[in-house]
C-alpha cells in the first residue's frame, strides 16, 4: 500500500459492496473481473434479507477469490455467521447489533465496521468502543439502497482531523463523484453499483477508480 508522503496519510482505497441480489454463476465472473482491474481492500458480501443457504453459497464460492487475491471479506449485518464461515470480519449497522457484541461473537482479530450515517455523535461511540472503521452516508443518491440520510462530506475533514481510525465514504459513489470524498479525507469508497453497473465492466471500473486514486494522491 502506498503512502503520501507529505502528509503521511495512507493511499484510499477501494472497498466493494456487492449487489444485494446476485445470481452466483455470473457473478462469480464479475467478482474475478473486478478483482483483476486493480487494487481492492475489502470486498463486502451483502445479500440483503436473501436465505442463509444463498449466503453461505456465495461465501464458500467468493471467499477463495479473495483470499487468493488479499481483498477482507465481510459479511454485512451477522456476525454469527460470519464467524461460522471464517470470514475476515461483519459491517454491522444501528439496527443490527451492537459492536460489543459483534466482537464478543468474532473474537479480536475480526474486521468490524459500524454504520454512523451523517453522525458525529455515532462516529465517536464506534471509535471509542473499537471499531475497525466508522462508515459515513450516504454522499450522493444510491440506487442499491433506498433507506439512507444525507451526508456531507465535510464529516470526511472533520473525523480524518480528529481520529486516526479510518473512515468509509459511502451511497452512491461513482468514478465521477468521488473525487470530493477523498479530497475531504475518505480513507476507503465503498462502492456497489459505481463498479457493478459500470458500463465498460467492473474489471475497467475498479481501474478506473484507482487512477483517479492515484491522481489524487499524486497531488496531495
Ligand atoms: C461500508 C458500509 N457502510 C454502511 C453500510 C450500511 O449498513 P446498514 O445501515 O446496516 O444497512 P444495510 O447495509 O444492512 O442495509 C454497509 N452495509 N456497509
Ligand atoms: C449499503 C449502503 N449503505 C449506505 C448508507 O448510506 O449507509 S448506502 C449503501 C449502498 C451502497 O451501494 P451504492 O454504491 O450502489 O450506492
Ligand atoms: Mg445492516
Amino acid at each position: 500500500m502506498g503512502t503520501a508522503p507529505e502528509e503521511g496519510r495512507e493511499r484510499p482505497r477501494l472497498y466493494l459492496i456487492s449487489p444485494p441480489v446476485i445470481d452466483l454463476d455470473t457473478f462469480e465472473m464479475a467478482f474475478r473481473n473486478a478483482l483483476a482491474g486493480g487494487d481492492v481492500a475489502c470486498f463486502q458480501l451483502r445479500l440483503k434479507d436473501r436465505p442463509a443457504e444463498e449466503i453461505i453459497a456465495a461465501t464458500k464460492c467468493l471467499l477463495p477469490i479473495a483470499q487468493d487475491a488479499g481483498v477482507a471479506f465481510l459479511l454485512n449485518d451477522d456476525a454469527e455467521l460470519a464467524r461460522d464461515l471464517d470470514v475476515d470480519g461483519v459491517h454491522v449497522g444501528q439496527d443490527d447489533m451492537p459492536y460489543e457484541e459483534a466482537r464478543r461473537i468474532l473474537g479480536p482479530d475480526a474486521i468490524i465496521g459500524v454504520t454512523c450515517k451523517n453522525s458525529r455523535h455515532l462516529a465517536m461511540e464506534a471509535g471509542e468502543a473499537g471499531a475497525d472503521y466508522v462508515a459515513f452516508g450516504a454522499f450522493f443518491p444510491s440506487s442499491t439502497k433506498s433507506d439512507t440520510v444525507k451526508t456531507e462530506p465535510d464529516i470526511l475533514t472533520w473525523w480524518s482531523e480528529t481520529t486516526l481510525i479510518p473512515a468509509v465514504a459511502i451511497g452512491g459513489i461513482t468514478i465521477d463523484n468521488a473525487e470530493v470524498l477523498l479530497q475531504n479525507g475518505a480513507d476507503f469508497l465503498a462502492v456497489a453499483a459505481g463498479v457493478w453497473e459500470y458500463k465498460e465492466g467492473p474489471k475497467e471500473a475498479v481501474a478506473a477508480f484507482n487512477r483517479m486514486i492515484d491522481k489524487v494522491v499524486a497531488n496531495w
